[in-house]
C-alpha cells in the first residue's frame, strides 16, 4: 500500500498487545496469528483464522498511521451500541429519544458532501483514466494522478495520522456474503462514525472474516479523518482535514486511500469508492457493469412482474423511485436497491441480471415526507443515523419538505433555527438498514440477481427535455446515457444550479477512461444470445415559465413506468401508444394514463428545435473537448443521426 512511506519504528507497532480492544474472538485470534500470542481468557475457541495477507495489511496500516488502539469489528449489536455510546460521550452523536435507536450527527460545516475536485484515480498509464491527448476540463471527467505523485501526497498525509485514535478494522462484503458476485473489502478507519455506518450499509464483521482464505481477493481500504490527537490538542467534535482531503484509488492494486473527510460518500469506502470506481474498473476487465443505478420490481394489475434499473445523478430521484408508492390502483413497486447496481448477462437466461451490493440506504433527507416517500418514512425512524438534519425539542428530526414546521427547531449547525436559512443541510442524509424498508423485493438478496427488462436514464432538466422518450435501439440508448446532463445538486461541492454533463450518472464514479466505458456499454449490443433491455430517458423536473414543476412526480411516476412496461411488449417504434420523434420514441397522449391528474401535456412533451440544436452542439463540444479520439465512432454516428433528425423539426 505504501511503497516509499517508511513505517514508524517497530517499537511503536503492533507488538504491544495492550493496544488491542480484545472484545471479540476475531481480535483475539487475529492477535495470536500475527504474533504467536495467546490472549487469555478466551472463553470460546477462536471462530476465525484471519488470512496472512489481511493481517499484513492491518499491520502496515497501523505501523504507518500509529493509532493508539486497534479494534477489529465483529459486526455485533453489542459492538454497535458500544461505538454509538462512545460517539455520544464524545458529542459526536446525540440520541433522538422520539424514535427507536436513532441518532443525530452534525459534521463540520466544511465536510458535508463528496469532494470531486479532490477525488483521484491513479494508474501507471494515464490513458487508462484520461482520454488520449486531451486535458479534460476540470470537473468534466475523473481526475488522474501519477503513481509517483500519489505516493508523495500519501506520504505527506498518512504517517502518524491516527495518533491518539483507535483504528477500527472493518471486514465487509459488497453483495451477499459468499455470493460469487460479491466483493470483499477490509477498511481500516479512525472514525467510529464510519464503523457504525458501514455496519448499516454493508454486510460487515465476523461473517465476512469466516469465509476468507489466503486466496480470497480483497480491496485494501484505508481511511483517516486526518486529525491526530497529540498532547495538548483539543478533540474536535467532528474531526476532519478539509485543506488536505484526498480520496484516492489505485485500481491496479485494488487499493483505496481516503484522507481528511468523514462524510459518507468520501469515507464509507464500500460505496462510491469500491462499488463504483474500483467496481467499474473490475467490471470493464471482467465483462460486467457497475452502475450508479437503482433497481426496482414492478407488478402491473394483471400480476405481470418486471425489473427495471435506472441511473440518475446524485440527488436526482433514485431513492424515491426505488421506494415509490404508486398513485395508480393495482400497481406494485418493490425495492431491490436505491443507488448501486452490479449487472452481468446471465448465460442461462440471456438476460442482464442485477444485484444491489449494498445493505442499507444512505438517502437524501430533504424532500422526504409521508406524501412524497412514505416507504422511506416507514424505514427511517428506527435504527437510523441521521447526518446534518435539524432536530426538534421533543427529540425528533426535521428537514425542508418533511411536512409541518414544528416549534423549537435546532438547525444543522446546532443553533436555534431562524426560520430563514436551511434548517437541514440540503445534502443531509439518513443511513438506515435495508431490512427496515417495508417494500424490499423478495429477491433483493438473491445471489443470482434479478433480470432487468428496461434501463432508464434521467436527470434534472428544468428546460427542453420531455417527460419520457425511448431509444430506437441499443446504440441509440448508449448515446442517450453518454449524453446525459443534469442540474448540479448539493451532493457534491459544485456551486449553483448549472447544467452539467454527467454521462450515465457516472462522471464522478467511473474508474477508467470514459471513452472505453462508452465502448464497454456498446459491446453488449454486439453480444450474441442476449436479451438486451430497452432503454428510456425520463425527466421529472421540467418547469413551466413560473418555475413550477410541470409533472407531479413521485407516486405519479408510475404512469411513466406503466407506459414503459407496455412498450416492453412492443417492438415497433410506432403503435397506438407510441410515435417517433427526432430524439426517440415518445408516448401518444391517448396511449398514456392521465386519469385523475391534470398536466399540460403539450408543454411536457414540446420539442423545441433551437433547444435541441443547442443541446446536441453542447454535447458535441463536450465529447470533442474531453473524449477526443477515444469517443467510439458509434457514439459520433448517433450524434450525427440525431443532429440530422433535429434539422427536420
Ligand atoms: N419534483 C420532484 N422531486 C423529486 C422526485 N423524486 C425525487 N425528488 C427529490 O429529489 C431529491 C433527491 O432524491 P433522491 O431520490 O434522494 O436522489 P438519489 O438519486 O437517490 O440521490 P443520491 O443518494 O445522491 O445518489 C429529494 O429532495 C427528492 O424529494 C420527483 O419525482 N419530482
Ligand atoms: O456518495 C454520497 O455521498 C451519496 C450518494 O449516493 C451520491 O452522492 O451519489
Ligand atoms: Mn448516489
Amino acid at each position: 500500500m505504501f511503497r516509499r512511506v517508511k513505517p514508524v519504528t517497530r517499537a511503536q507497532s503492533l507488538i504491544n498487545p495492550k493496544m488491542f480492544t480484545v472484545s471479540s474472538y476475531a481480535q483475539a485470534h487475529y492477535l495470536s496469528t500475527l504474533h504467536g500470542l495467546s490472549v487469555e481468557p478466551l472463553r470460546e475457541p477462536p471462530l476465525v483464522t484471519v488470512p496472512k495477507k489481511i493481517t499484513q495489511f492491518i499491520d502496515e496500516a497501523s505501523r504507518v498511521c500509529t493509532p493508539s488502539n486497534i479494534h477489529i469489528c465483529d459486526g455485533s449489536e453489542t459492538e454497535y451500541n458500544n461505538l454509538i455510546n462512545l460517539m455520544v460521550q464524545q458529542n459526536m452523536a446525540a440520541p433522538l429519544p422520539k424514535y427507536q435507536n436513532c441518532y443525530l450527527t452534525r459534521t463540520d460545516p466544511r465536510d458535508v458532501a463528496r469532494v470531486e475536485s479532490r477525488t483521484i484515480i491513479s494508474t501507471s498509464n494515464k490513458h487508462d483514466v484520461v482520454p488520449n491527448g486531451f486535458n479534460p476540463h476540470k470537473g468534466a471527467l475523473p481526475n488522474w494522478m501519477s503513481p509517483e505523485e500519489l505516493e508523495k501526497q500519501l506520504g505527506d498525509r498518512f504517517p502518524r495520522c491516527m495518533e491518539g485514535r483507535t483504528m477500527y478494522v472493518i471486514p465487509f462484503s459488497m453483495g451477499p456474503v459468499g455470493s460469487p458476485l460479491s466483493k470483499i473489502g477490509i477498511q481500516c478507519t479512525d472514525s467510529p462514525y464510519v464503523a457504525v455506518s458501514m455496519r448499516i450499509m454493508t454486510r460487515m464483521g465476523l461473517d465476512v472474516l469466516k469465509i476468507l482464505n489466503e486466496d480470497t481477493p480483497f480491496v485494501k481500504c484505508l481511511h483517516s479523518v486526518g486529525a491526530p490527537i497529540t498532547p495538548g490538542s483539543t478533540r474536535p467534535v467532528w474531526p476532519c482535514n478539509p485543506e488536505n482531503t484526498l480520496i484516492s484509488h489505485r485500481p491496479e492494486s485494488n487499493e483505496i486511500l481516503s484522507y481528511g473527510s468523514g462524510y459518507g460518500g468520501n469515507s464509507l469506502l464500500g460505496k462510491k469508492c469500491l462499488a463504483l470506481r474500483l467496481g467499474s474498473y473490475m467490471a470493464h476487465k471482467e465483462d460486467w457493469l457497475a452502475e450508479h443505478m437503482l433497481i426496482l420490481g414492478i407488478t402491473n394489475p394483471q400480476g405481470v412482474k418486471k425489473y427495471v434499473a435506472a441511473a440518475f445523478p446524485s440527488a436526482c430521484g433514485k431513492t424515491n423511485l426505488a421506494m415509490m408508492t404508486p398513485n395508480l390502483p393495482g400497481w406494485k413497486i418493490e425495492c431491490v436497491g436505491d443507488d448501486i447496481a452490479w449487472m452481468r448477462f446471465n448465460p442461462n437466461t440471456g438476460m442482464l441480471h442485477a444485484i444491489n451490493p449494498e445493505n442499507g440506504f444512505f438517502g437524501v433527507a430533504p424532500g422526504t415526507s409521508k406524501k412524497t416517500n412514505p416507504n422511506a418514512m416507514a424505514s427511517i425512524f428506527q435504527d437510523t443515523i441521521f447526518t446534518n438534519v435539524a432536530s426538534t425539542n421533543d427529540g425528533g428530526v426535521y428537514w425542508e419538505g418533511m411536512g409541518e414546521k414544528p416549534e423549537g427547531v435546532v438547525d444543522w449547525h446546532g443553533n436555534d433555527w431562524d426560520g430563514k436559512s436551511n434548517a437541514a443541510h440540503p445534502n443531509s442524509r439518513f443511513c438506515t438498514p435495508a431490512r427496515n424498508c417495508p417494500i424490499m423485493d423478495a429477491s433483493w438478496e438473491d445471489p443470482e440477481g434479478v433480470p432487468i427488462s428496461a434501463i432508464l436514464f434521467g436527470g434534472r432538466r428544468p428546460e427542453g427535455v420531455p417527460l419520457v422518450y425511448e431509444a430506437y435501439d441499443w446504440d441509440h440508448g448508449v448515446y442517450i446515457g453518454a449524453s446525459m446532463r443534469s442540474e448540479a445538486t448539493a451532493a457534491a461541492e459544485h456551486q449553483g444550479k448549472v447544467i452539467m454533463h454527467d454521462p450515465f450518472a457516472m462522471r464522478p464514479f467511473v474508474g477508467y477512461n470514459m471513452g472505453q466505458y462508452f465502448d464497454h456499454w456498446l459491446s453488449f449490443g454486439r453480444k450474441k444470445h442476449v436479451q438486451l433491455p430497452k432503454i428510456f430517458h425520463v425527466n421529472w423536473f421540467r418547469k413551466d415559465s413560473n418555475g413550477s414543476f410541470l409533472w407531479p412526480g413521485f407516486g405519479d411516476n408510475i404512469r411513466v413506468l406503466e407506459w414503459i412496461m407496455k412498450r416492453m411488449e412492443e417492438s415497433s417504434p410506432e403503435s397506438e401508444i407510441a410515435k417517433k420523434s427526432p430524439i426517440g420514441v415518445i408516448p401518444t397522449e391517448s396511449g398514456f394514463n392521465l386519469d385523475n391528474v391534470s398536466v399540460d401535456w403539450n408543454e411536457l412533451f414540446r420539442l423545441d428545435k433551437s433547444f435541441w440544436a443547442k443541446e446536441s452542439s453542447d454535447i458535441q463540444k463536450y465529447f470533442n473537448d474531453n473524449l477526443g479520439h477515444d469517443l467510439p465512432p458509434q457514439i459520433r454516428n448517433q450524434l450525427n443521426l440525431i443532429q440530422e433528425r433535429i434539422q427536420k423539426l
